[in-house]
């Protein structure tokens, strides 16, 4: 009986699922010690090449210690049933299955049909797989036919056999110490650390794909979140730019705005000190006014016949007339003309004639100037008349005399003494230009003359047949149309203008005068105002007018053609008289219609519109007649005639009173004039100071309205910024996390490609590795047959010397020294006996064994490497059993020892085979199995 080492056993197999039950079951080892096979006694069919299952029941089968014969069951067993046809025979497989963790490392599958008695039959490319539920799958794919499976040994890898092919070396990381493993092990590692790898390199797969899909989202994130803010920025862009215009706009209108702001401060300040001053000055005036008009009520009351002046100086209203004298010329001075004029109280605005005889009669006018007086002093005393034409007043200025008495002097002037035409337009140009803030003006100009009742127009560049009349427009005004009217922009215009005028005029010349006008030559004046303050718009015009010479028919000794422009200007003449008289009268009819002198002026005579006459007079006797003729036109238009005996009368206390309410009544109507300027001058400040508020409050609002957009524009930059910022750090990270992304993928790659060709190499080595295993297998077979055939020899010789033996036996007697030997025997007990017949017989046997022996020494010397203490431990342990062997070969049956020489290949089964055969060794195999524990420790 044969000791059995269970713990050499993982798994107790019964084949088609029945289940073990160990009693059940016919249980033997095999030739060899190591090998326990398992015998469902049912037995199980296998399909062609179909798939066996089995349980596995590897607990409670057995216990350790558990002894099991060898022998018993063996010879019964029934193998011979089903033959392996076409499978390969006496082959074994050693491949090794790692399962899962939980499963036995499976070192070989030894499955056994009818090949011979307890033969196993190997079956090579068996795939054995074991499920979750612990349920062995064997696939069968080199077999043919039917055979029975009678038992199915697995076992651990710690029993592999050393012989099978190379050995490797395994560094214990504790002591640093090699350990010598098997190919098989090696296999068993590499397997596993390739399931490990490849399961790693799977989890990478699968983590590598992951990150790539995370990295293609973080990209695509990345790709859609840098297309956001690209627009981002391009709005914030825009936003920029339309800032820092609406920021340029704002400082050039807050600018502006400071400018008026300084202005408006300016004006303000200067308006509030002339409204003071204007205040104050109404004031005083309002004091002077009630006092004068309460002395000359007192006057007016006190003379009762100062009435009708007064109302006739009050109907009158804004026609003056101021007389100018003018100088002796040479050619009266040297002809000893005298002066018949007397300037002394010219100051008080009163000229005397010296008549015939010794009777000087006075005329008084609104200024009189001496012949002294120039161009100058003239137009100072007529300039504030001009000026209202700007406020929209008409005017009207016409020179009245003889011929050749100075009116177009007055008028004209020369170019060395510029008259009132030339004047009122510089006058006019540079109180527009004061003007300019409040309001703008259009000046036109327009030339023309009447003569012998007929209008031309002196600035027509062509002469043309077309009559000129005088019309009325729908609002009552009157003028020329077809007239030139040239748009004059500043002075330099105005006197090319007047000189074109000048020398288109007709000029005539008679017995008079050697260059004396016979044509009222006419310059009208247009101008349209707008202010800018109220937006009022006015036209108004003014006239300044030469008038022809108003010499008596009879002097002039004119005749034909001569005598019919005499006429036509007399007549034009008395209609202006006529006019003015009716003016001064209030008459219902005003005969404007009778002259077109007249005619043309009835915009600018009368109503509201202001007149001022020239009255020219000559300083000579021999015109005495004239100027006398001409100064009482001049006091009758002036509404005042002041009779000679009235003027001389300077008696007593009514001329006194007379003088004083002239006075009075001549400070009142200037005191008016100022007032009324000044009433104009508050009127047109208080509007400017309106519309400048209203200007400055509306510049207030697009000011604020603008800092609010600012404002808002800045908080919207403020939040695009931040926006962007944020953006950009978002970026930033989604970078980082691809570039680690890309970073950890290529690793993989790199890992991945290392791995493959680690395996590749592997692959390539297993494959060495299976050549080789071959190729021992092929010797190994034909070293089993080699020996089987010694075997049969032996047992023949031994047969022989047995027969011979007892032939001789038979034949020799005691005597002989080695029958007594024999008698000795015959006392032993039959073991020993047994065992000295085969010592004695089978030493040609013991020999062959010697030489398989001694082929095996053989091959473990060649194999490579030193060895570690435990196998050096196994070693030793091999070479005791091997001796033990030996010597329990002697007590053996031949076959059987040779039979076991067969499967003594493997190393480690000399070991168990100590073990079951003695025990006495029983220590040895222990610290054998502690180094095999230990062995599995390392490789673990
Ligand atoms: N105030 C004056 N000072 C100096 N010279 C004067 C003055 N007034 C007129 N004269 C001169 O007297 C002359 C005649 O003057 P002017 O031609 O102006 O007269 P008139 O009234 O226009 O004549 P007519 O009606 O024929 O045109 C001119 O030579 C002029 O220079």
């Amino acid at each position: 009986m044969d000791n059995f080492d269970t713990d050499a056993v993982d798994s107790v197999l019964c084949v088609s699922g029945s289940r073990l039950v160990k009693s059940g079951f016919l249980c033997t080892t095999n030739f060899t010690d190591n090998l326990v096979t398992f015998i469902n006694a049912g037995g199980g069919s296998l399909k062609k090449e179909g798939e066996l299952r089995v349980c596995v029941e590897s607990d409670g089968c057995f216990e350790g210690g558990d002894v099991l014969r060898t022998g018993d069951y063996l010879v019964d067993l029934h193998f011979a049933e089903i033959v392996n046809t076409n499978g390969p025979k006496g082959m074994r497989l050693f491949d090794v299955f790692m399962q899962e963790e939980k499963a036995s490392v499976l070192s070989e599958v030894d499955i056994y049909s009818i090949v011979g008695a307890n033969k196993p039959l190997q079956v090579v490319d068996v795939k054995v797989s074991v499920g979750k539920d612990g349920a062995i799958f064997i696939r069968f794919d080199g077999i043919c036919g039917s055979p029975i499976i009678n038992g199915i040994c697995i076992k651990h890898a710690t029993n592999l056999p050393e012989s099978q092919g190379e050995h490797g070396f395994l560094m214990c990381n504790n002591c640093g110490t090699e350990v010598e493993i098997s190919s098989t092990q090696q296999k068993i590692i590499r397997m596993k650390s390739m399931a490990k790898y490849e399961k790693k390199i799977e989890e990478l797969r699968i983590q590598c794909r992951l990150k790539t899909d995370e990295c293609y989202e973080a990209w695509m994130s990345l790709t859609a979140t840098n297309e956001n803010l690209e627009r981002v920025r391009v709005e914030l862009d825009n936003r920029s730019f339309e800032k820092l215009l609406l920021d340029q706009a704002i400082e050039k209108e807050a600018a502006k705005f400071r400018d008026l702001s300084s202005q408006y401060e300016r004006d303000k300040k200067l308006w509030g000190i002339a409204i003071d001053e204007l205040g104050r000055k109404i004031k005083t005036m309002k004091e002077e006014h009630c006092q004068l008009s309460f002395e000359a009520h007192e006057c007016v009351d006190s003379i009762p016949e100062l009435n009708k002046m007064v109302y006739a100086v009050k109907a009158l209203g804004n026609i003056r007339v101021f007389c100018r004298c003018r100088p002796l010329s040479k050619g009266e001075v040297s002809a000893g003309y005298a002066t018949v004029v007397d300037f002394s109280a010219a100051k008080d605005g009163e000229l005397g004639l010296l008549a015939s005889g010794s009777t000087k009669k006075i005329f008084k006018f609104d200024r009189v100037y001496t012949p002294k007086d120039g161009q100058v002093e003239v137009f100072a005393d007529a300039s504030p008349m001009v000026i209202s034409v700007l406020d929209g007043y008409n005017v009207c200025i016409f020179a009245y005399g003889q011929t050749g008495s100075g009116k177009t002097f007055t008028m004209e002037g020369t170019e060395q003494n510029r008259g009132v035409n030339y004047r009122t337009l510089e006058q006019l140009f540079r109180t527009v230009e004061e003007r300019k803030e409040t309001s703008t003006y259009n000046i036109f100009v327009s030339v023309l003359e009447v003569y012998n009742e007929q209008i031309r127009d002196l600035l027509a560049t062509s002469p043309t047949s077309k009559k000129l009349e005088i019309r009325q427009t729908s609002e009552g005004a009157h003028h020329v149309p077809g007239i030139t009217e040239a748009k004059v922009e500043n002075i330099k215009e105005v006197w090319e203008v007047l000189q074109a005028g000048s020398n288109a005029r007709a000029v005539g010349s008679n017995n008079v005068n050697e260059h004396s006008s016979r044509s009222h030559c006419m310059l009208g004046i247009v101008v349209k105002a707008k202010n800018l303050i109220n937006g009022e718009c006015t036209k108004s015009k003014l006239w300044l007018v030469d008038l022809a010479g108003s010499e008596r028919l009879a002097k002039t000794e004119a005749q034909g053609e001569r005598l019919k422009e005499a006429q036509n200007i007399n007549r034009s003449l008395s209609a202006l008289g006529d006019v003015i008289s009716s003016l001064a009268t209030k008459s219902g009819h005003i005969p404007y219609r009778n002259s077109k002198l007249t005619h043309l002026l009835q915009d600018s005579l009368g109503g509201d519109s202001k007149t001022l006459m020239f009255l020219q007079i000559s300083p000579s006797e021999q015109d005495v007649g004239e100027t006398l003729s001409s100064l009482n036109f001049a006091t009758r238009v002036r509404g005042v005639e002041l009779g000679p005996a009235k003027k001389h009368i300077d008696t007593g206390e009514l001329q006194k009173l007379k003088l004083m309410l002239e006075k009075a009544k001549q400070e009142l109507r200037s005191k008016d004039d100022a007032l009324h300027k000044l009433e104009e001058n508050v009127l047109n400040l208080e509007c400017k100071a309106k519309g400048k508020d209203q200007l400055c409050k509306n510049q207030q609002g697009t000011v604020n309205e603008l800092e609010s957009q600012l404002e808002s524009k800045t908080e919207l930059c403020r939040l695009l910024e931040k926006q962007l910022l944020q953006l950009s750090e978002r970026m930033k990270g989604k970078e980082e996390i691809c570039s680690n992304f890309q970073r950890k993928v290529k690793e993989l790659e790199n890992r991945l490609m290392e791995r493959e060709q680690s395996e590749s190499m592997t692959q390539y080595k297993v494959k060495e590795l299976e050549n080789t295993l071959k190729e021992r297998t092929q010797e190994f077979e034909v070293h089993s047959g080699m020996l089987q055939q010694k075997n049969i020899e032996l047992e023949q010789k031994l047969r022989q010397h047995e027969t011979l033996f007892s032939a001789e036996k038979l034949r020799t007697t005691p005597l002989n020294p080695r029958i007594s030997n024999m008698e000795n025997i015959q006392d032993m007990d039959p073991p020993s006996l047994r065992c000295l017949k085969m010592n004695v017989g089978s030493s040609d046997l013991l020999k062959g064994t010697d030489s398989l022996r001694e082929l095996r020494r053989k091959r473990q010397s060649q194999s490579k490497g030193t060895k570690n203490n435990f196998l050096l431990s196994a070693s030793l342990l091999e070479k005791k059993s091997m001796t033990a062997e030996s010597n329990k070969a002697k007590h053996v049956d031949p076959s059987r020892a040779l039979a076991r020489i067969t499967r003594s290949t493997k190393p480690f089964s000399s070991n168990q085979r100590a073990s079951s055969n003695n025990k006495t060794n029983r220590d040895q195999v222990q610290g054998s199995k502690e180094g095999s524990s230990k062995l599995k420790l390392w490789l673990r």
